[in-house]
């Protein structure tokens, strides 16, 4: 089936300092005191606190132990901000065993307020950019990704990593694809490139999801491959990335071969202060021996 072509400025796309403001964003770029401090809505905690209860009663787990920190409850209910799900994950990934539909299930009890996460948003204008918000003791990372318009990542894994994944601003599209199939031709013939490439098939797309603001999805391995799109051209978008655990390199894959590649995760920005580019290049030498 013929898939329609479009342009874009992704993953692959120049390279130079490109950073930009946060001038023309979906969402107020100040924020009065008197905002910041008001909550949005009186039951915003108190209504994340009695769902997360009920969600655990529902599967046997225990409420005491799943109950988001800094929420406090009762009359002084305050609402369950990004640094209390911070707190939470910190606390749940302290256990040996982490259940990842709860870890979801936060990501959906969060509600994005760009006050809180604004400090992440550091937009280049020639791609997507990775920002990290906490490094979970090595456990887990989570990030804020800041997707100008019309760009997208490439088609990529999550090598042996859970990925959750929550819109704070803007539309993404989520694009999924299967795994390419390689035929035993491609394998032996694997040191030219060249016919490998031509033995590989269009990979097979599964399909494709809007994400709203404050929708979440989640993927692994062993759910297949995806691609993420900003498919607006004049609206900048936010994501907040949840990966368990963390990975420092990834596959891409050529959606006309199947051809796959590695690829390095690097940081643009780490607990908001922007990674020099002396770091960037130095991440990306190879090793001397
Ligand atoms: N997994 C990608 C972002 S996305 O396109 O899902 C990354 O970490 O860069
Ligand atoms: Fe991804």
């Amino acid at each position: 089936m013929e898939r329609p072509c479009t342009k874009r400025k992704d993953a692959t796309a120049g390279d130079g300092d490109g950073t930009v403001t946060n001038a023309r964003l979906p969402w107020p770029a100040k924020v009065s005191q008197c905002d910041r401090l008001r909550p949005r809505d009186a039951d915003d905690c108190g209504s994340a606190v009695s769902a997360i209860k009920g969600y655990c009663v529902d599967r046997n787990l225990p409420t005491n132990v799943y109950r988001p920190v800094g929420c406090g409850g009762g009359g002084n209910a305050t609402k369950f901000r990004l640094s209390d799900l911070v707190d939470e994950l910190h606390r749940v990934f302290a256990e040996d065993r982490v259940n990842v539909e709860y870890v979801q299930y936060l990501m959906e009890s969060y509600k994005s307020d760009p006050a809180e996460w604004l400090k992440y948003a550091k937009f280049n204008k020639f791609r997507y950019t990775r920002n990290l918000v906490d490094a979970g003791n090595g456990k887990f990372n989570l990030m804020v990704l800041c997707w100008g318009e019309a760009h997208g990542s490439s088609i990529h894994n999550h090598p042996q990593s859970d990925c959750i994944m929550k819109v704070l601003a803007g539309n993404l599209t989520e694009v999924r694809f299967a795994w390419p199939e390689k035929s035993s031709t491609a394998e032996r013939d694997h040191e030219h490139d060249y016919d490998y490439d031509q033995q590989l098939q269009p990979m097979c797309e599964l399909g494709r999801t809007v994400l709203e603001t404050d929708s979440v999805c989640h993927i692994n391995d062993s759910m297949g491959l995806h691609r993420v799109e900003n498919d607006s051209h004049t609206d900048k978008a936010v994501s907040l990335h949840l990966y368990c655990p963390p990975f420092e390199e990834c596959s891409t894959f050529n959606q006309q071969t199947g051809h796959e590649m590695k690829a390095k995760s690097t940081f643009w920005s780490i607990y908001g202060e922007k990674v020099s580019k002396k770091r960037v290049l130095e991440e990306h030498m190879p090793d001397d021996n």
